[in-house]
């Protein structure tokens, strides 16, 4: 039966927020320690089993996050006109990782983004 590998990493930053709108307290400006778990996945492996070296991936979701760490959310041009919530910023995600990490044989599956360890929103496409 034809099987899939998911290949998966976490990789962390930190950053503020306000949530425009929000009725609480979460419409004010607060940090969070983000954690990102990108998945991606592939049908084939290489001839030493790997479908993507790990190395690879945290090295563009690093990139990725480098551009959201120790900022305020809001003032960046994404989130100038969305919200930074943990869905918009999985959404801003998955876009630029597919960007960089698809191919052929590999696409970006789904990326989640935590602010706590109990609350987390989970992009992919159907
Ligand atoms: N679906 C979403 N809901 C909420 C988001 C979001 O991005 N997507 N964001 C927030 C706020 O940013 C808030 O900071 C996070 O709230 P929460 O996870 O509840 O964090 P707390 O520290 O307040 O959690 P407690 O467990 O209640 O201490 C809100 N909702
Ligand atoms: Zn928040």
């Amino acid at each position: 039966m034809p099987g899939i590998f998911e290949i998966s990493v976490e990789e962390h930053f930190s950053s503020a927020h306000a949530l425009r709108d929000y009725p609480g307290n979460c419409e004010h400006l607060h940090g969070h320690n983000w954690a990102v778990r990108v998945t991606v996945e592939c049908k084939e492996l290489n001839e030493i089993g790997i479908g993507i070296d790990f190395r690879e991936v945290k090295e563009s979701v690093r990139e990725a996050l480098h551009r959201l760490d120790h900022i305020n959310l809001n003032e960046l041009p994404p989130f100038q006109d969305i919200n930074p919530s943990s869905e918009n910023i999985a959404r801003y995600l998955y876009s630029e990782l597919s960007r960089k990490l698809n191919t052929e044989t590999v696409r970006v599956s789904r990326v989640r983004v935590s602010e706590t360890p109990t609350s987390s929103a989970t992009y992919r496409e159907i």
